[in-house]
């Protein structure tokens, strides 16, 4: 599903208003009227109340007036606090505040911290908030009085219905604010925003509804750049075509570059990962002095031994790898690779001269520190990095804060600049294509911490890849699959003590499981 920025809803605003001709006094009324039935319905057992309506001086305030009067109408006791005086109040905002003021004397003004003290002890009795203090037009961090109120609101033990996005939230990133309301109810107008399904603001949404205001959907799916929240209907599109006439030279050929003395697991479940990816046929190339090893752990898979020097790929097998990528479709490269110096000089050689799109994890994506020259060098959009944030901020030369500051932004320049698909892990894993698109994953639980992990993943995205899909949907999927099959083993064994080979047993299941449906009837 398309999801939106702050700057894109407040375009496909303007658009409406001004394109299409809807008046901004009936998208706020579209909006309060929608917002004012969803509670009314999802919060029937508080009926008739009292609710308090906390208002912002901007259009989410203008909202907040809305829905107040809808409440009366419906019946429920209100009133309304508004964090500003009543001159502060313009537009399509200050005229819902004068209609509401015709029909209650239920509206109290609180400017600032000396007014709200009073106000906020003569509201004691509420079960039920509405939090129109800050939608998208929180700019800067809140302070003053309105930080005031939010920590009231957040101390207090009623049920909170935040308009639009819970205050405090910056709607583009999903970064706080200064502080933020904790709410159990987010009612949000046309599309999610990327602040509702990004930490840390994500954590503070509760459950969230879409409100259809009446802006056309043709101008939201035009929005640039693309932002989509990865579920099940999204992840289902993405599957690559499974002909049935197909045989496994249909499917692709990948060629997995990994293993080292110590992490020869990495290697074989990067290699069975592309295999549960449905990858037609996969090769793992690794060091001579461990082949044997691999021959009886891998079954399916096969196997080509190449020059090591005590146990780490050596450079002479670069000639040996570059010819085996002429018959294969894709490279997965770096799990279990180790840092020997030697192996790492290797992978910058074959980030430069295999033209295959790649994926790169791990020991792969610690050779590349501080040589990011290769990345740009390579054809644009053929690379997939996958990095965790320590592994992020040591290949851009940041501090992991400066990483998790802002992950939708970061991933997205880092990924238009070097021209490659970032998969930026963590809760809600992100990945970013060169040409500005941003998947948000929406599956995935604390099981996934677990080593291996990652090597799973890597096999996905590389078997994705063989099978010729274009590369940030490759990794998008890759990452869908991996965090639902993680989300369908913890339903049966909870979150701890799931390995990562437990995880590529569930895969295939998962997928078919997609392709029924049955996670969209789920979720
Ligand atoms: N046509 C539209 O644009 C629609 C907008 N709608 C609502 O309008 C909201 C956006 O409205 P606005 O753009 O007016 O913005 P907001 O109502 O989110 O708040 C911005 C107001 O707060 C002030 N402000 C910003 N940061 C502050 C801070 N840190 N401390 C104190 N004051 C601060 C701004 O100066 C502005 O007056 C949406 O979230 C949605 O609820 C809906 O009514 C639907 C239609
Ligand atoms: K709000």
């Amino acid at each position: 599903m398309r999801i939106l920025s702050t700057q894109q809803m407040r375009e496909v605003d303007r658009r409406t208003i001004e394109e299409i001709g809807i008046p901004g006094a009936v998208l706020m009324e579209n909006a309060g009227r929608g917002a004012a039935a969803c509670i009314a319905e999802r919060c029937s057992r508080l009926f008739p109340g009292p609710v308090l309506v906390l208002a912002g001086k901007g259009n989410n305030g203008g909202d907040g007036f809305v829905i107040a009067r809808c409440l009366l109408e419906r019946g429920w006791k209100v009133r309304t606090l508004a964090l500003a005086e009543r001159a502060a109040f313009s537009g399509d905002a200050r005229i819902n505040l004068d209609v509401l003021l015709r029909l209650t004397e239920e509206v109290v003004f609180a400017p600032d911290e000396a007014t709200l003290a009073p106000a906020l002890a003569a509201s004691r009795d509420f079960q039920l908030a509405v939090d129109a203090l800050f939608g998208t037009g929180l700019s800067s961090g809140v302070r003053g009085h309105y930080g005031v109120a939010i920590e009231w609101l957040n101390a207090r033990d009623c049920t909170v219905a935040a308009v639009d996005i819970p205050s405090g939230i910056d709607a583009s990133s999903g970064r706080i604010l200064g502080c933020a309301v904790h709410a159990s109810l987010t009612l949000t107008f046309a599309r999610p925003k990327i602040g509702h399904l990004v930490y840390p603001g994500a954590g503070l949404v509760g459950s969230l509804e879409v409100v259809e205001i009446g802006i056309p959907a043709a101008l939201i799916e035009n929005t640039q750049p693309a932002y989509f929240w990865v579920d099940g209907d999204e992840a289902r599109r993405m599957l690559p075509p499974r002909p049935a006439e197909g045989h496994k030279g249909t499917f692709g050929h990948l060629l997995v570059i990994g293993g080292s003395a110590g992490k020869t697991g990495a290697a074989a479940m990067t290699t069975e990962g592309a295999v549960r990816a449905g990858a037609g046929l996969v090769t793992l190339g690794c060091p001579a002095s461990l082949h044997d090893i691999f021959e009886i752990k891998l079954t399916e898979p096969m196997t080509v031994s190449l020059p090591d020097v005590g146990g780490s790929l050596s450079m002479r097998a670069l000639e040996s790898i570059v010819a085996l990528c002429r018959d294969r479709q894709a490279l997965a490269l770096g799990p279990g690779l180790g840092q020997a110096v030697e192996t790492q000089t290797l992978v910058r050689s074959l980030v430069r001269e295999c033209a295959l799109p790649q994926v790169i994890d791990a020991d792969g994506l610690n050779a590349l520190a501080g040589h990011l020259e290769v990345l740009s060098a390579r054809p644009p959009a053929t690379t997939v990095l996958t990095p965790h944030p320590g592994e992020m901020a040591r290949l851009a030369g940041v501090s992991i804060a400066d990483v998790q500051k802002d992950r939708v932004a970061f991933a997205r320049d880092f990924a238009g600049k070097y021209q490659v698909v970032l998969v930026l892990k963590g809760a809600r894993t992100l990945t970013a294509a060169p040409d500005g698109r941003v998947f948000i994953n929406s599956g995935g639980n604390p099981g996934m911490a677990s080593g291996g992990m990652g090597d799973v993943l890597t096999g996905l995205i590389g078997g994705f890849l063989a099978q010729n899909m274009e590369p940030g949907v490759a990794a998008a999927l890759g990452v869908y699959l991996h965090a639902r099959a993680a989300d369908r083993l913890a339903r049966k064994m909870g979150t701890a003590g799931l390995a990562a080979t437990d995880l590529l047993l569930e895969i295939p299941a998962t997928r078919h499981e997609l392709i029924e449906g049955a996670i969209h009837a789920q979720s």
